[in-house]
């Protein structure tokens, strides 16, 4: 054997490594279904590289799994004739953990002392370290195919691992498990008994596509563990649930249950089979840019390609499954696949069928529902921009947070149904914070005259909201956008001559930050607020776009202000006497920064701003 290195794993890999050995979790029977998971990975990636490249050196005739239990030794291997690694492959895929972004979440978790694995395991898969649950030594020996020598690769899972080089290591790759002591009152079987072996992959692997065998000490030929009956080719009705479990955690890499199965078998013209799953919770990486997203390609049960983008909008990325389909051919490449008009057809199905399962949740099971729109809701609101032929079904699965009811968000259908006699519009505002939108000076009125308002706080609502238009016919109308008339019975009409001299002194005093200073119909108790004139962009929209790289020159609001309150009948009065002043000047600029502070918005000299009302206060002392 050539001369051994020793290597250092990633700090976050280590991190994740401790993590496996001092693993709580409880179930450690999994770590055979991940071996499994990534041998049959590796099967169908050589598969299709052998298919797509002719050339390449690689015997495909009997692609297959192995299990070589060995009960003196105590060790299991695991072992494939699939894709193999390179010596460079197993330091990047094995020494560190490769996936943009999981680093940094495992760090940051641990950062905030989160005890416990469980729910961490069930943010992202750990697979292969999961190995480390049950063997307190790995080795694993790999051959590339095409390539001629192999890797050995050895650790204990401490923080070295050690590589050399083997001449004549079989093509694919084996790990080699020696075993800990099998100890059941904490879950850890014997892992070298046959039988526990062909409890797991029964229980876990089932529907793995390629066989998974087991050499029988007593008989000469190995026995097969598996149906291999790809499950989505199954009817649905004689597919168990835990069968739809195993499947989705195959196929998600998470540990967890999956929140809804969708099983879609269509027939005629253009032939496909989909089994979709929507997860319990967001993985962490949802809102971040370049996530893995889409389902898994098929073609006729040769597996094509994992995270095909084509076959799901970018809003629905966090459905998992897979798509096989009979009738693409097999050389399809990425850029094809956006093209291809069978692809953008099972696309559109595939779009309205999850669509029309959240309408069929939200109607029977509001609660599941709810819990789906906490994780997923942010997500599904960005079809409303990026989607617009479905921009109605959207609509219909929306739930938003009003202040009819503070804690129980709505659907706009429910708003409508509430909405008051003669009530024409769907009002809403639109800001960054919940709890400034709840108490923003913008929802006196409406309050005042129980008129419902939504409150949208994601960063999407600036957008969609001013796109869409309207919902069953009834515009949406912002709060703190041009005039507001709701006819209240209470309100006196505002005494508009004798405010006209103070408004237009106010007006030229702040002309470098508002376009006009009028008296407000929407205030009852604040004494000012900003408003956006009818056409221009709000504030939450042109702040979302700045975000986006794109500058949206900032548009100038208007300053509304509250006739009733004292400070604005003072300041007129005031004004009247003794015209403009430096005190008075003063007093106006309070009024707009206080109208910029109620909205949540951020003052150009905040300093001075506390400066000038620390000299106010101790005046009046
Ligand atoms: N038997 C194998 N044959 C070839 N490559 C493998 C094999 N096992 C693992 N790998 C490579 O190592 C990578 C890391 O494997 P690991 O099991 O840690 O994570 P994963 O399968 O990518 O994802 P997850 O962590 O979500 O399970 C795999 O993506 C694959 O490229």
């Amino acid at each position: 054997m050539s001369q051994v290195e020793t290597f250092e794993f990633q700090a976050e890999a280590q991190q994740l490594l401790q993590l496996m050995i001092h693993s709580i979790y409880s179930n450690k029977d999994v770590f055979l279904r991940e071996l499994v998971s990534n041998a049959s990975d590796a099967l169908d990636k050589l598969r299709l590289e052998s298919l797509v490249d002719k050339e390449l050196d690689a015997d495909t005739s009997d692609l297959h799994v192995e299990l070589v239990a060995d009960r003196d030794q105590h060790t299991l291997t695991v072992r494939d004739n699939g894709i193999g690694m390179t010596r460079e492959q197993v330091i990047e895929l094995i020494g560190t953990i490769a996936r943009s972004g999981t680093a940094e979440f495992v760090d940051r978790w641990r950062q905030a002392k989160h005890d416990g694995t469980a729910e961490l395991i069930g943010k992202f898969g750990i697979g292969f370290y999961s190995s480390f649950m049950v063997a307190d030594r790995v080795v694993l020996v790999t051959r590339r195919a095409g390539q001629s020598e192999g890797t050995r690769w050895e650790s204990t899972g401490s923080d070295t691992y050690q590589l050399s080089t083997v001449p004549d290591a079989a093509p694919g790759t084996a790990v080699t498990l020696h075993l800990k002591p099998a100890d059941e009152d904490n879950h850890l079987f014997d892992y070298a008994d046959p039988a526990v072996l062909r409890r797991i992959v029964k229980r876990y692997s089932d529907f793995i596509a390629w066989p998974i065998r087991m050499a029988a000490p007593e008989a000469a030929q190995s026995e097969t563990l598996n149906s291999m009956k790809a499950l989505w080719s199954r009817s649905a009705a004689e597919i168990k649930p835990e069968e739809y479990t195993e499947f989705y955690r195959h196929v998600s890499h998470d540990w967890t249950d999956p929140l809804e199965t969708i099983h879609l078998r269509a027939e005629g013209a253009l032939e496909f089979d989909a089994l979709l799953f929507l997860p319990a919770s967001a993985p962490y990486d949802l809102h971040m840019r370049g996530a893995r997203r889409g389902v898994q390609l098929y073609i006729k049960r040769v597996f094509i390609m994992d995270d095909c983008e084509a076959l799901l909008p970018e809003y629905l990325r966090f459905v998992k499954g897979v798509v096989d389909s009979a009738d693409l051919s097999l050389n399809v490449s990425r850029e094809i696949l956006q093209q291809d008009r069978q692809i953008q057809t099972i696309r559109r199905r595939l779009v309205k069928k999850v669509l029309g399962t959240l309408k069929d949740m939200l109607a029977k099971d509001p609660q599941r529902y709810a819990a789906f729109w906490r994780e997923f809701g942010q997500a599904v609101k960005e079809g409303l921009v990026n989607d617009p032929d479905n921009r109605a079904a959207i609509l219909d699965v929306v739930q938003l947070a009003s202040t009819h009811d503070l804690d129980q968000p709505t659907t706009l259908r429910a708003y409508v149904e509430r909405m008051k006699p003669g009530q024409t519009e769907i009002f809403h505002l639109v800001g960054e914070q919940r709890g400034t939108l709840e108490n923003s000076p913008h929802l006196e009125a409406f309050a005042a005259n129980g008129v419902e308002v939504l409150l949208l706080h994601d960063p999407v609502d600036a957008m969609w909201v001013d796109m869409v238009g309207d919902f069953d016919g009834k515009p949406f109308t912002s709060a703190s956008r041009g005039e507001v008339d709701l006819k209240a019975e209470h309100e006196q009409p505002p005494a508009v001559e004798e405010y006209a001299e103070l408004l237009s002194w106010m007006g030229g005093r702040l002309a470098d930050r508002v376009k006009e200073v009028r008296l407000s119909s929407r205030l009852t108790t604040s004494a000012a607020c900003l408003v956006t004139d009818t056409l221009d962009a709000s504030p939450a929209l042109e702040k979302l776009y700045r975000a986006m790289g794109q500058d949206l020159p900032a548009a100038k609001r208007i300053l509304e202000l509250n006739a009733q309150h004292p400070l604005v009948d003072k300041l007129r009065a005031a004004h009247g006497e003794r015209g403009d002043d430096d005190g008075l000047a003063e007093t106006a600029e309070f009024l707009h920064a206080m109208a910029v502070l109620a909205e949540g918005g951020e003052l150009d000299d905040p300093a001075g701003f506390t400066r000038r009302l620390a000299d106010r206060l101790s005046r009046t002392l």
